[in-house]
């Protein structure tokens, strides 16, 4: 039985604390100047931000969708910095705070809008985007094996192109490598148990979507998936994190594009009439806590799955839990506690990692680089 590490308080943790008082206020300062918001949603927004830099924490307003749940979720950290409680839990709630200043669930003109939607929209119309639809077509002439790999490696880096990470730190230098890499062990077990349900639960909207759809349509037209369910967030979430909307917006970049790209978007047009790729969301990708607490049902439904493949760092932090694991933890004990066959596809860009051969994080521990949390290193884990 693996002894749990402890959980990640932000004011433990120079990263952690650092995206309440700077990533924050300066996610709140592109928003307004994005949209045209009221006075009142300038002063939950100005609210908002000074809370995170040097206030407390306060809960939702009685009335808000969801402020009983959050209320009991939260008891004993609102009143307190926040800053004081754990990191994972604080920021989903960041995020729903966030809709509450933009009226995102009340009646009027902002209900339902996606505050982060200019952001989002500006990286589909990209060069990034257009690069990745242009080397479709290169990879269409491949192996069938060579053209899985780099579809699954394109999927993984596309989680670099994340908006919460550029808000502060650019682009992100270059990738520089993997500190793990089972994705044979992926493969192996898609080529033994082919036409099943695949799972892949998303991370980030634009290039990381258009990644994934292309691993998702790789899948079903080899035929090493018979069904593939992309799970979605039902909110925006994290800034850049993909709704339906999002998967659709994708989609229809891919149908504007020439060659390869517009014969993957034609392909997955038709398996998702046929059923064979479908969206899906759950209230619970964006509660604030691990994939220990995940509702029966839908665990019960990614059980079923082949392998369930979790992209992306907040995906991997629900995953192992957001604890301060010693990096050679095994990945296998971490997440024991999840029935059926799971994969992370993730670009390091947070303190949590286990998994990892102690060799290798010595010789990272010797860098002067913020291996963990740049978004330069990524990995493909399997279990
Ligand atoms: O988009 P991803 O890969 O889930 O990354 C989101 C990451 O960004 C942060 O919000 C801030 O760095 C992390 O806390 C989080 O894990």
């Amino acid at each position: 039985m693996l002894q749990q590490a402890p959980v990640i308080v932000s004011s433990q943790s120079p990263f952690a604390a650092a995206v309440f008082t700077t990533r924050h206020p300066a996610l709140i300062d592109r928003l307004t100047d994005a949209w045209p918001y009221t006075p009142q949603q300038h002063q939950a927004l100005a609210e908002l931000a000074q809370e995170n830099v040097d206030g407390v924490m306060q809960p939702l307003p009685e009335g808000a969708v969801g402020a009983d749940r959050w209320k009991r979720w939260g008891e004993g950290y609102y009143g307190r910095p926040w800053v004081e409680a754990p990191f994972l839990w604080a920021e989903a709630f960041f995020y729903r705070r966030l809709l509450e200043a933009v009226d995102y669930y009340t009646p009027g003109p902002w209900r339902g809008v996606d505050l982060f939607a200019p952001f989002k929209q500006a990286e589909l119309a990209g060069e990034v985007v257009g690069a990745e639809i242009a080397a479709l077509a290169a990879l269409a002439g491949r192996a069938e094996q060579e053209r899985g790999q780099a579809l699954l490696l394109g999927s993984l880096w596309g989680n670099r192109a994340d908006l919460a990470l550029q808000i502060t730190a650019g682009r992100g230098g270059q990738a520089s490598g993997l500190v793990a890499d089972d994705s044979t062990v992926l493969w192996d077990l898609l080529h033994a148990r082919p036409g099943g349900a695949v799972a892949l639960v998303a991370d980030n909207a634009g290039s990381e979507t258009v990644a994934d759809l292309a691993l998702v349509d790789h899948l079903l037209t080899t035929g090493l998936a018979g069904e593939v369910a992309l799970h979605v967030k039902p909110t925006p979430y994290y800034v850049s994190d993909a709704t339906l909307t999002d998967v659709a917006d994708c989609l229809r970049t891919l149908l504007a594009s020439k060659g390869e790209g517009r014969a993957v978007g034609e392909r997955l047009r038709t398996a998702a009439k046929s059923g064979r790729w479908l969206v899906r969301t759950d209230d619970f990708w964006c509660s604030p806590f691990d994939f220990t607490a995940m509702p029966a049902e839908l665990r019960n439904e990614l059980a079923a799955a082949t392998v369930v493949v979790f992209k992306g760092d907040l995906n991997y932090r629900r995953l192992v839990g957001d604890r301060r694991w010693e990096p050679t933890t095994s990945f296998a004990a971490a997440t024991a506690y999840l029935p059926g066959r799971v994969a992370s596809l993730r670009a390091l860009k947070s303190d949590v990692i286990v998994g990892m051969e102690p060799g290798e994080v010595r010789a990272l521990e010797a860098t002067d680089e913020a291996w963990r949390t740049s978004g330069s290193h990524g990995l493909v884990q399997v279990r």
